[in-house]
């Protein structure tokens, strides 16, 4: 059985870890780690079956087959090359990270070497399996708009350096515009999507992003339109944010789960 270890305890790797607890991914969860010891313990008081050794990444690279990142960008740096020189498979959440080439190229070539895998789950959007059936031929544009509450996009460093008083504003309201690799460091804990957009498509510079802040909403927006050689096409999808994490919608931990079971069943459906 799969080995898992995760990084991270808040409200993606909670989901994670009762997931495979409750039997819905076929694995072990052997092994679990956060910086807040509360953390930790809310998720070990959470599951029935498994009693995971709380391990720092060093010692649990040893031990699992593969780590689930789902702690921050800054984790990212420690996590990913860690796993990969253990010859430990890696899936990661907080995909902003990667718009720092030399990381991405850095992480590539170990995985490589080592013959490993990095996953990057679909995470809170919708239509990544037709933008990589679409980069088969040329992509023409890909496009994000993002749209959240207050509280989806409050204490971004965006927000904080521009002085910007979220809870004051009373309409739909464009924060930013820009490339993906400026839209993850504006705002690293609110749109990975962009991210994995990039890297599914055009790449973090072609890939243009657009954040609006709405008070009037109680769900995280994302609407991505792309053109290319295969035709356009948009998607949408109204997010139940998670309720430990406004930022966060709970489609993000889902689709970490999914992309678990995917890795552990015979039968699979998708791009
Ligand atoms: N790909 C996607 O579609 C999505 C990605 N994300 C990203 O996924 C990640 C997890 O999200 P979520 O579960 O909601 O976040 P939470 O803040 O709920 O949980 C993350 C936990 O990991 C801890 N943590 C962060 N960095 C480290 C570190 N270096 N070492 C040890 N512990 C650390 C955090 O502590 P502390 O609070 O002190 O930082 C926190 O306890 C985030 O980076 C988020 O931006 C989120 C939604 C969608
Ligand atoms: O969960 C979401 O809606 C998106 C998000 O925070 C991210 O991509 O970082």
């Amino acid at each position: 059985m799969l080995k898992i270890g995760v990084f991270g305890c808040g409200a993606i790797g909670g989901e994670i870890c009762r997931a495979i607890d409750n039997g819905q991914i076929e694995a072990e969860l052997y092994a679990i780690y956060d910086r807040h010891d509360e953390s930790l313990n809310r998720v070990k008081s959470s599951l029935e079956n498994f009693d995971p050794q709380i391990m720092e990444i060093v010692e649990m690279v040893r031990e699992v087959d593969l780590v689930v990142e789902c702690a921050s960008q800054q984790a990212v740096y420690e996590v990913v090359p860690t796993a990969l020189h253990a010859k430990c498979d890696v899936m990661v959440v907080s995909v902003g990270a990667f718009a720092d080439t030399q990381l991405l190229e850095m992480t590539e070539n170990i995985a490589r070497e080592k013959n490993c895998r990095i996953y990057v789950p679909s995470g809170a959007i919708c239509g990544i399996d037709g933008l990589i059936s679409a980069s088969a031929a040329g992509l023409h544009s890909v496009t994000l708009t993002t749209e959240k509450p207050p509280g989806g996009l409050r204490g971004a460093p965006f927000v904080l350096e521009n002085n910007i008083d979220i809870d004051s504003i009373t309409g739909r309201t464009v924060l930013f515009e820009g490339s993906a690799t400026e839209a993850v460091q504006a705002f690293p804990a609110n749109v990975n999507v962009a991210a994995t957009l990039s890297l599914a498509g055009i790449g973090f510079d072609n890939t243009r992003v657009r954040i609006v802040v709405n008070p009037a909403l109680t769900r995280n927006i994302h609407e991505i339109a792309v053109e290319g050689e295969f035709g356009r096409f948009t998607s949408r999808v109204e997010n139940v944010p998670s309720p430990t994490n406004p930022k966060t919608s709970y489609l993000a931990p889902l689709s970490v789960i999914s992309t678990l079971k995917k890795l552990t069943q015979s039968f699979n459906v998708g791009t």
